[in-house]
């Protein structure tokens, strides 16, 4: 069995339709908001949430059967309707460069929904390839305990020292020496003004800094 093949997608302001309004659209759609995607959703019916991002205009709502051409121009389509024939329809009308999930079956569509939790830009996906998504929802669950808030502001402080790093240092061994001692344990457990002076220091070490 081939693999499904995991990425990080840019989807800010990218066409998304997503067709139905039943819960799973509404979570399929939070996800999509995450992302600042340029949402529409076709359905005659929505619950209250769907109802509500459409009148606060996060998302567009089309209140109505879909049709073949709502999928025109999408970057990204997911059907998740409750009667297959219906997600078929959507299937067939959809290109198949499309990205396309379907809620109902896996097998029908050309991605799939991981299990994930964020913290700050840190990003946990766990994906069971649809064999129990209740598994996937546990392990994020279970995982998710391990990454707390300081470890968003950890993570905060990385990100700043690369940018500077890629800036200053020329070199790329010393580049890649510095980054690697910053993950060190006792950087994450250090108060936030000690790791920023114990960083400065190691860029200074060895010589001043490249120009
Ligand atoms: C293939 C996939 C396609 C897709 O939708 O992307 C798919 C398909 C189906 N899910 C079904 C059931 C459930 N799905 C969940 C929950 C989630 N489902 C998600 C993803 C995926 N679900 C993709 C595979 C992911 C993977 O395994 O890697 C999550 C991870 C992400 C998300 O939805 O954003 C989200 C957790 C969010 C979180 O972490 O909180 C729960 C648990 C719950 O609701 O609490 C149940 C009941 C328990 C169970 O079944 O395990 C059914 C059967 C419907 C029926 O009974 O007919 C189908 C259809 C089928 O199996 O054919
Ligand atoms: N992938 C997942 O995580 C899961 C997927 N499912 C699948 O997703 C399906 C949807 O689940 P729920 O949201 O709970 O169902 P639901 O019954 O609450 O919602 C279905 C929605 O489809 C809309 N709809 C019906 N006909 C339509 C049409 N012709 N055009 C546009 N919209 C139409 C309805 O207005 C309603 O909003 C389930 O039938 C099941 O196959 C179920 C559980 C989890």
């Amino acid at each position: 069995m081939s693999h499904y093949y995991p990425i990080m997608l840019n989807i800010q302001g990218k066409k998304a339709i997503v067709v139905g309004g039943g819960t799973i659209a509404e979570r399929k759609i939070r996800g999509l908001l995450e992302a600042d995607a340029d949402i529409t959703v076709i359905s005659p019916v929505a619950t209250e949430q769907i109802s509500r991002w459409a009148a606060d205009q996060q998302i567009q709502w089309k209140q109505k059967n879909v049709e073949p051409s709502d999928t025109d121009g999408a970057f990204l389509v997911i059907t998740a309707v409750n009667e297959p024939a219906v997600n078929q329809k959507v299937q067939d009308s959809a290109d198949p460069e499309q990205l396309l999930c379907r809620s109902d079956d896996q097998t029908k569509g050309n991605f799939i929904l991981p299990s994930l939790f964020r913290q700050g830009k840190l990003t946990v996906a766990v994906s069971t390839s649809g064999a129990s998504p209740g598994l996937a929802k546990r392990i994020t669950k279970e995982l998710s305990s391990s990454y707390d808030e300081s470890f968003g502001e950890y993570l905060e402080f990385l990100d700043r020292c690369r940018i500077h790093v890629k800036s200053v240092i020329r070199e790329p061994e010393r580049r890649k020496s510095i980054l690697t001692q910053i993950l060190d344990q006792e950087f994450q457990d250090m108060s936030g003004q000690e790791r920023e002076q114990r960083f400065l220091a190691l860029c200074s070490e060895g010589g001043r800094e490249d120009e």
